[in-house]
């Protein structure tokens, strides 16, 4: 049975010229696996992590989290529900105060979800810090005062606190340099293999998703256009975006 199954999503944003955010999509998620969402800007990714996350409700379609119909939760059983899909964004910090501390951050997701007792929380807290490789000496900094980088890995460390079934990824290393990036990426990899997560994880880039996603869904104009296993998707694209998403990875062209 698959973790995640979401089937016929549907978001219209009214205006004078109404926008499909997303325009009847399904998608599945087993545990442990990553999905990987690729798409050109406008396309629909974020409307869909934020719906699945139910940050933004649909218009239409049904959701089944870990067993439950996600989308009828209500009151205690959808906090503690909420604790099993947890969503790490492009920039961390812009989510908290200006002063939050690194231990601040974290702690504040053991309150929220009420996963262990106060008196147990900088215990916990180191433990998590060190499985996202922080250094102990950066406890009680100010998120505003460490890399990008180092934001990162608090951000997933907060996630992992809650040990969620399902992390929704949205852009969350698009803004790092192409270095750091990929160490943040095996950090991913290398989590999932000892937690069995899965990764909802959203990029405008085909390059990153063959480091990470097992699959990929590929997104145009609010739908899905094509899905598969990540190499064959890259093997052998059907549509032309995937085509030009391909053309776009500068090592897949090297001449040798
Ligand atoms: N709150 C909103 N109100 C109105 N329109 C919206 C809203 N959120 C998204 N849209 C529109 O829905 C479409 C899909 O947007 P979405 O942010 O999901 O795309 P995306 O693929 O994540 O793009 P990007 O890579 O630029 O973040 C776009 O046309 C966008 O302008």
């Amino acid at each position: 049975m698959n973790l995640l199954n979401a089937q016929g999503l549907s978001k219209t944003f009214p205006g004078p010229r109404p926008v499909k955010g997303l325009d009847n999509v399904s998608i599945s998620i087993a545990a442990g696996e990553t999905l990987g969402l690729v798409g050109p800007s406008g396309s629909g990714k974020s409307t869909l992590a934020r719906v699945v996350a139910r940050l933004t409700p649909p218009d239409q379609g049904e959701i089944r989290f870990a067993g439950q119909d996600w989308l009828a939760l209500k009151g205690a059983a959808l906090r503690r529900a909420r604790a099993g899909m947890q969503m790490v964004f492009q920039d961390p910090a812009a989510a908290f105060h200006p002063r939050a501390t690194v231990d601040g951050a974290i702690a504040e997701a053991l309150r929220i979800h009420r996963i262990a007792p106060r008196a147990d929380w900088p215990e916990r807290i180191a433990a998590l810090l060190e499985q996202v490789g922080l250094p102990p000496d950066l406890t009680h900094r100010r998120l505003t005062e460490i890399s990008g980088g180092q934001r990162q890995r608090v951000a997933l460390a907060r996630a992992l606190a809650c040990a969620p079934k399902l992390i929704i990824l949205d852009e969350a290393v698009s803004a790092l340099d192409a270095s750091v990036r990929a160490r943040i990426v095996e950090l991913l990899v290398r989590v999932q293999n000892q937690t069995g997560v899965a990764y909802l994880f959203v990029s405008h880039d085909l390059a990153l998703m063959r480091q990470i996603a097992h699959r990929t869904a590929v997104m145009e104009a609010g739908r899905i256009i094509e899905t598969g296993p990540t190499l064959d998707l890259i093997a052998a694209p059907q549509t032309e975006l995937t085509r030009r998403l391909i053309a776009a990875i500068p090592e897949l062209h090297k001449v040798p």
